[in-house]
C-alpha cells in the first residue's frame, strides 16, 4: 500500500529524522515520495535532504494536493498554529498523523475540518533503527483503510500497538520517553566503569550488549522480568548485593516515578493546550 503513497513531515527535528530513517531503511517507499518541511531552519532541511534523499522544502512549496499523509512533528505548543496553517489546504480524506505528546485526537479534530482523517501516534527515537515501540490511536472518524496505511508506515519503524486514547499518557511515559531512562541508566553504569579505569568506548559496548541481551531475553523467552532476574541472582552472590542496593536506594520507585511523571506531563500538556492547567 505504501509504495504509491506520498507523505509530508511538518517538523524536521529528532523525531522526524528517526522516522524518516526508519522508512528509508525499510525500503517500502522511495525517498522522493517523502517531503519534509519545518518552520525556518533551512540548513536542517538540506541536511535531511542530503542524508536521506527526501524532498526538503518550505511549507508554501509543499504540493498539498498530492500528499496522502501529513505527519505533525513539531513541539506540542506549535500544534495549533500548524493545524490552522494547513486546515484550508487539505481535503478531509487526507490523513493527519500526529506524534506530538499530549495532543489529543479531539484537539486535532477541533482545529481541522469536520471528518478530517486524524490519527495520534507515539513512536520513540529507536524508529531510527526500526526498533520503536509505537502506539496508534485512531481518530473518531478515521477509516480502517487509513489505520492500515498508518500501521504499515509505522511498522517500518518498529513494533506497533493499537491502543485506546486513555492509555496514551502512560504509553508515552513508558515508551515515548522510555529510551531516555535506559540511556540514563547506561550513563550511570558508564560512570562507574570510567571511575574504575575503563575506556569509555569499551565499557559502553559492554553495557549496551548487556542491556540488549536482557531485553532480547524478555522478548524471546516469554518469561517475566522478575523471574529472569531471579535466575541471575545467586544466594548471597554479587547480584543479590547489587539488587539490595537498588532497593536500599529506592531504584524501583525512582523508575516508577519517572514513568508516572512523564505520563502526568503528557496529561498536563493536553490540559494546558485546552487552556486549563491542572496541578499534578
Ligand atoms: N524526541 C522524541 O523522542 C519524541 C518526540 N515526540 C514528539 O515529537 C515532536 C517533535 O519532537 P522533536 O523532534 O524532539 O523536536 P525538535 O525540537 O527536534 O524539532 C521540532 C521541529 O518542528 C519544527 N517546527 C516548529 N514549528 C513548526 C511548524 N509550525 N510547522 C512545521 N514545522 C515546525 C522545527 O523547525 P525549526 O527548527 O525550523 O523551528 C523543528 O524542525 C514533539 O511534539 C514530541 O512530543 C514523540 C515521541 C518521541
Ligand atoms: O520529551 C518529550 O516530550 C517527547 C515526547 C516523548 C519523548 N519525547
Amino acid at each position: 500500500m505504501l509504495e504509491n503513497k506520498t507523505i509530508a513531515f511538518l517538523g524536521a527535528g529528532s523525531m522526524a529524522e528517526s522516522m524518516i530513517s526508519g522508512v528509508i531503511t525499510a525500503e517500502k517507499m522511495p525517498a522522493n515520495q517523502i517531503y519534509v518541511t519545518n518552520k525556518s531552519n533551512a540548513n536542517r532541511l538540506l541536511e535531511l535532504q542530503s542524508k536521506y534523499g527526501v524532498n526538503a522544502l518550505t511549507q508554501s512549496e509543499l504540493p498539498f494536493e498530492k500528499v496522502d499523509l501529513f505527519i505533525l512533528a513539531m513541539k506540542p505548543k506549535g500544534a495549533e498554529e500548524a493545524l490552522l496553517s494547513i486546515k484550508d489546504k487539505i481535503r478531509p480524506d487526507q490523513v493527519i498523523l500526529s506524534v506530538l505528546a499530549g495532543i489529543t485526537t479531539q484537539f486535532m479534530q477541533d482545529h481541522l475540518n469536520k471528518d478530517q482523517q486524524v490519527v495520534r501516534v507515539m513512536p520513540n527515537t529507536s524508529s531510527m533503527i526500526q526498533e520503536s515501540a509505537t502506539a496508534v490511536v485512531a481518530g473518531e472518524t478515521v477509516t480502517m483503510g487509513h489505520v492500515k496505511l498508518v500501521t504499515e508506515l509505522l511498522e517500518c519503524m518498529g513494533k506497533v500497538f493499537i491502543i485506546e486514547e486513555d492509555q496514551m499518557d502512560v504509553f508515552t511515559g513508558l515508551a515515548g520517553s522510555g529510551p531516555a531512562y535506559f540511556y540514563y541508566l547506561m550513563e550511570n553504569m558508564e560512570r562507574v566503569g570510567a571511575e574504575n579505569g575503563w575506556e569509555e568506548a569499551k565499557v559502553r559496548q559492554i553495557i549496551a550488549q548487556t542491556m540488549y541481551g536482557a531485553a532480547k531475553m524478555v522478548l524471546e523467552q516469554g518469561e517475566a522480568p522478575a523471574s529472569l532476574r531471579e535466575k541471575v541472582t545467586s544466594p548471597n552472590g554479587t547480584t543479590a548485593s547489587g539488587v539490595e542496593a537498588l532497593i536500599k536506594y529506592n531504584g524501583g520507585e525512582a523508575i516508577a516515578q519517572a514513568v508516572l511523571h512523564a505520563a502526568n506531563r503528557s496529561k498536563e500538556i493536553s490540559k494546558e493546550l485546552e487552556g486549563t492547567i491542572v496541578t499534578p
